[in-house]
Formats: structure tokens, C-alpha cells, sequence
């Protein structure tokens, strides 16, 4: 199973290698402006699965919600311990 920090690293990977076809380069390279406007409509996905749609949904949306997340700490030169910091 794929874990927070795994996915962070795939995507750095990618970030850094930009290989053919990721969905996730296309997204940074869109910009931060795009990429909050997704963080914000998976958001909502989130709320609307947690009040009408079940758990399974709502882990779905949620999983949506953290790879956007994480999209969002990339563009602005962000890494997981920048908000472990925080927590
Ligand atoms: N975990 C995710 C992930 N979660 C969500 N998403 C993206 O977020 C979108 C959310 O789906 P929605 O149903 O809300 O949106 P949609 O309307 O279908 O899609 P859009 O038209 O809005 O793009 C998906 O279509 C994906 O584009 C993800 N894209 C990639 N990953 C993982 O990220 C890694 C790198 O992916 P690539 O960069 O594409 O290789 C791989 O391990 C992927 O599994």
C-alpha cells in the first residue's frame, strides 16, 4: 500500500524527470493558479462524499484530495516535513 511519503516521492521523481504522459507535470506546469483551483473542487468532493456518498467514497475523495495536496507543496517549493513542522 501506498503511504503519504511514498506518493510524495513519486511525484518529486516525476517532477524532477518529467517523463511522457504524467498527469502530474502537466498540472505543475499549469501552475499554482490551476492547482489551487483543483485542491479546492476536490475539497468540496470531499465534503459532499463525508455528508451523502459513504466511507468508501469519502476515502476515495480524500486520497484525491492529499495527491492535489501534495501537487500544490511542489509548485511552491514545499516538501512534507515543511508541514510536519506545523502539525
Ligand atoms: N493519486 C493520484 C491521483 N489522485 C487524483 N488524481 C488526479 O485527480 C483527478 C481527480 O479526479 P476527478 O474525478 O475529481 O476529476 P476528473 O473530472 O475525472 O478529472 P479532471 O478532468 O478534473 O482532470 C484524476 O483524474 C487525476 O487526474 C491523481 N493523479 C495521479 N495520482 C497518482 O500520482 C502518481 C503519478 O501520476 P502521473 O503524474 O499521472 O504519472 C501515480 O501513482 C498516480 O496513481
Amino acid at each position: 500500500m501506498k503511504t503519504f511519503d511514498d506518493l510524495f516521492a513519486e511525484l518529486a521523481d516525476k517532477a524532477r524527470t518529467r517523463p511522457e504522459g504524467s498527469g502530474t507535470v502537466a498540472a505543475l506546469d499549469a501552475g499554482v493558479h490551476a492547482i489551487g483551483k483543483k485542491v479546492v473542487e476536490e475539497a468540496a468532493e470531499v465534503w459532499m462524499a463525508a455528508e451523502h456518498e459513504g466511507r468508501e467514497r469519502t476515502a476515495e475523495e480524500v486520497s484525491q484530495l492529499l495527491y492535489h495536496l501534495q501537487v500544490l507543496l511542489l509548485a511552491c517549493d514545499l516538501t512534507p516535513d515543511d508541514v510536519y513542522r506545523h502539525l
